[in-house]
C-alpha cells in the first residue's frame, strides 16, 4: 500500500500559489521523475500493446494539437496551451470591437493586489497587459501586505458599484491575517470573474442551474480538451488535488460534461490504481513529478494543472518549472499531455479575459 505523497492544498490554494514564498524551491536533476516516487508502490507500466484511443484531432495546421517531437518511444500529442489561449484573445479582441463599436461600452476588470509576493505581481503586471491586448480597461490597486481588511473590503465595494467595472479579480494568495473567504464573498456575484463566490460554486454543482462565472483555471483545462477534439462525454475521468479554485471546480465541470469523475487526493489509498483507469486525468496538486508513467493508462489523455519550480543552475532564473506529471514519462504513454510552461497556465488569463467580456455583455444585456 502506497502512501500519497503530495499535499493537497483543499482549502483555496493550488499548485501554482505555493511556490516562491512558502516553499523552499525543489531540486532535482536528470532523473527527478524517479526520485520524487522512490517509496512508492510501483507496479509494471501497462504494455502499450494494450493502447486504447480517445478521439484526438491530429496535427491539422490549424489544431492547437501538435505532435511531440520528443525522440524515439514518444507519442503523445502535445496540447499547445499557448497558441490556444492566442486563439482567445483574438477572438475576445473581436468581440471587445464589436460591442464597443455597437454600444460604446468597453469591459473593465478590476484586480486588487495586496503584498509584495513576485509571483502574484508577475501574475497581475500579466493580467493587465492581457487585458491591454485585447482592448480590455484594467484597473489596479495594490496595497501593502499589513493593509486591514477592511482597507481591501472597502475597495471591493467600490468597484462593486463602479459601472465601468465589469470583473473583480482578488489575488490569491492573501496575507495570512486576512480572512479569504470574507473577502471572496464580498465581490459582487455579477463581477465575480474569478467564479469564487460560493453562489457561483454553489451553482456550479447543482443540475439545471447555471453559474454566472467559472473559475478560470478549470475552465481554461476543459477549453483545451474541447478545443483539442477530444470527447469527454462517457469517458472517465480523474481529478488529482481537491482545492477550491483548481481540483473541486474541475471536477464538477468534467461531471457537467458527461464524464464519470474519481477524485484523488492527499488521503487517497494506491492512487495510481485509479488514475490508471482515467481516459482522462487533470492534476493540480503542485508536486513536481508526482504523475509517473505507472499511473497513466496507455491512451489517456493528460492535463497538468503543476507550475512548480525546480532548482535548475543552467536556467537565467536558477530554476526552471515543472509540472505535476513526470512529461518525459507521459510523452511515452499517453495520447495527449499538456507541458509546463505552455498548457493550462496560458488558459489562465485567457479564460479571464472571457468571463471580463462575458460580464461586461451580460451587465449591458448585449448579444
Ligand atoms: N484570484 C486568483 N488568484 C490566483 C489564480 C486565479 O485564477 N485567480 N491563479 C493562480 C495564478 N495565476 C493567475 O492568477 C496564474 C498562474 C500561472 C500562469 C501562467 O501563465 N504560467 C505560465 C508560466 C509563467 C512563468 O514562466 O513564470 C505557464 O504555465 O506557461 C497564469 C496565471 C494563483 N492565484
Amino acid at each position: 500500500m502506497s502512501s500519497m505523497l503530495f499535499s493537497d492544498y483543499s482549502s483555496s490554494t493550488t499548485a501554482r500559489f505555493l511556490p516562491f514564498r512558502r516553499s523552499r524551491l525543489r531540486v532535482d536533476g536528470a532523473v527527478f521523475c524517479r526520485r520524487l516516487v522512490g517509496p512508492l508502490h510501483v507496479r509494471p507500466p501497462i504494455s502499450v500493446s494494450l493502447r486504447t484511443t480517445l478521439t484526438v484531432h491530429s496535427s491539422s495546421s490549424s489544431s492547437p494539437v501538435i505532435s511531440a517531437t520528443m525522440g524515439t518511444g514518444t507519442s503523445a500529442k502535445i496540447i499547445d496551451g499557448k497558441a490556444v489561449a492566442k486563439i482567445i484573445r483574438d477572438e475576445i479582441t473581436a468581440e471587445v470591437s464589436r460591442m464597443k463599436d455597437a454600444i460604446g461600452i468597453v469591459p473593465g476588470l478590476a484586480v486588487v493586489l495586496v503584498g509584495d509576493r513576485k509571483d502574484s505581481a508577475t501574475y497581475v503586471r500579466n493580467k493587465k497587459k492581457a487585458c491591454e491586448s485585447v482592448g480590455i480597461n484594467s484597473f489596479e490597486v495594490r496595497l501593502p501586505e499589513d493593509s486591514s481588511e477592511q482597507e481591501l473590503l472597502n475597495f471591493i465595494l467600490g468597484f462593486n458599484e463602479d459601472p465601468s467595472v465589469h470583473g473583480i479579480l482578488v489575488q490569491l494568495p492573501l496575507p495570512s491575517h486576512m480572512d479569504e473567504q470574507s473577502i471572496l464573498n464580498a465581490v459582487s456575484i455579477e463581477k465575480d470573474v474569478d467564479g469564487f463566490h460560493p453562489l457561483n460554486i454553489g451553482r456550479l454543482a447543482m443540475r439545471g442551474r447555471e453559474p454566472l462565472f467559472v473559475p478560470c483555471t478549470p475552465k481554461g483545462c476543459i477549453e483545451l480538451l474541447h478545443r483539442s477534439g477530444i470527447v469527454i462525454k462517457g469517458k472517465r475521468a480523474v481529478v488529482i488535488g481537491r482545492s477550491n479554485i483548481v481540483g473541486m471546480p474541475a471536477a464538477l465541470l468534467l461531471q457537467r460534461e458527461d464524464a464519470s469523475i474519481s477524485i484523488v487526493h492527499s488521503r487517497t489509498q494506491n492512487p495510481e490504481d485509479i488514475t490508471r483507469q482515467a481516459d482522462i486525468i487533470i492534476s493540480a496538486v503542485g508536486q513536481p513529478n508526482m504523475v509517473r508513467e505507472n499511473w497513466i493508462k496507455p491512451g489517456a489523455v493528460i492535463i497538468d494543472v503543476g507550475i512548480n519550480p525546480v532548482q535548475d543552475e543552467k536556467s537565467p532564473r536558477g530554476y526552471r518549472l515543472v509540472g505535476d506529471v513526470c512529461y518525459e514519462e507521459a510523452c511515452k504513454v499517453a495520447s495527449a499531455v499538456t507541458p509546463v510552461p505552455g498548457g493550462v497556465g496560458p488558459m489562465t488569463i485567457a479564460m479571464l479575459l472571457s468571463n471580463t467580456l462575458s460580464s461586461a455583455k451580460r451587465l449591458h444585456n448585449f448579444q
